[in-house]
């Protein structure tokens, strides 16, 4: 194995459009990639030891705290696959993806450094082989990761996507804007994914496992909505999903107040996006001038910041 100069690894953020948690039951979800947020990974040859450099620490990466054990694991895992556990590398990290935001941060983090790190020792890398290392690592930063993240933050295409099963391309034709806006406060993905369980295992659950299928129903009749255009339809269907995650728990006061906002600026629906408990919301507009109206309006009320996506420019 002859290493390169340099390996470079990416990756991008994801937006789940429907069926956040309860995918982690085996329902549907639709989720898109999102290419405006990215994550790069440069790994060279160090002098002696193991080294990383990113956003959150620099350093040894043995010394690495313990908020970067998933992407610690991802490096490990990725080295003893390659028989180069001991191997003196300086791997540095740059992203604009908002961690800890529902963005797949964590899992586009690992995509991007496994991608790296193989690259560098001119390995061939499966996608399958990809999103085995990245689950693996994702287990530690989740708990118990549906795998929705590792696919969306590494494929260039939105999916239907059940657990456990083959995912299937979306053929999405949908004439909209997205907006997305970050409250500025962390999202709880692993506290949330824990939390619902626990709803669900107590004694009186029933109401809880109605709420899941409802929410998990949505992605199903979503799907059909975004690939005959009809995006007031869709835009109904994430308001609803909103309105049912807020049920169970995983909202938060600044979520609910920008997705109420952006209804009221005549957003086609609203809803918060990826674990919950903060992070990001989304809304769907019907036009780009419609998008910024909402957008500047999510911002005057404390959006940390706001992208506006046009959904065509969906297959990167
Ligand atoms: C909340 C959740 O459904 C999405 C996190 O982006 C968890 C998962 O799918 O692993």
């Amino acid at each position: 194995m002859v290493p390169k100069q340099t390996g470079i690894g990416q990756s991008h953020g994801k937006i789940i459009l429907l069926g956040e948690h309860a995918v982690v039951y085996n329902y549907p979800s639709i989720a898109i990639p999102f290419p405006k947020t990215s994550i790069q990974t440069i790994v060279e040859k160090a002098t002696s030891h193991q080294t990383i450099s990113c956003d959150f620490y620099t350093g040894l990466l043995d010394d690495m705290p313990e908020l970067l054990d998933s992407l610690k694991e991802a490096i490990h895992l990725s080295l003893k696959t390659l028989n180069q556990e001991t191997y003196p590398l300086s791997i540095t990290i740059t992203s604009t993806i908002p961690a800890e935001r529902g963005m797949g941060s964590s899992a586009a983090v690992a995509v991007a450094t496994v991608r790296g790190i193989f690259d560098y020792f001119n390995a061939e890398l499966t996608q399958s082989k990809l999103l085995e290392l990245v689950n693996t690592s994702e287990k530690i930063a989740h708990g118990n990761p549906s795998g929705l993240d590792a696919l969306m933050t590494s494929s260039s295409t939105p999916y239907y996507f059940i657990k456990g099963q083959k995912e299937v391309p979306l053929n999405m034709v949908l004439d909209a804007y997205l907006v997305v806006a970050d409250t500025g406060e962390t999202g709880q993905t692993k506290d949330a994914v824990e939390s619902i369980s626990q709803k669900l295992q107590q004694k009186n659950s029933l109401h809880y496992q109605f709420l899941i299928n409802s929410l998990g129903d949505l992605p199903k009749k979503g799907k059909i909505a975004l690939e005959t255009n009809q995006p007031k339809i869709l835009g109904n269907y994430m308001t609803q999903a909103h309105n049912i995650l807020k049920e169970l728990g995983v909202s938060s006061e600044k979520l609910d107040e920008l997705v109420e906002e952006a209804i009221n600026h005549k957003a086609l629906g609203a809803k918060l996006t990826g674990g919950g408990r903060g992070g990001c919301m989304i809304a769907l507009a019907m036009d780009k001038k419609s998008a910024h109206e909402i957008a500047q309006a999510l911002e005057a009320l404390g959006a940390k910041q706001t992208w506006v996506y046009e959904m065509s420019e969906q297959l990167l």
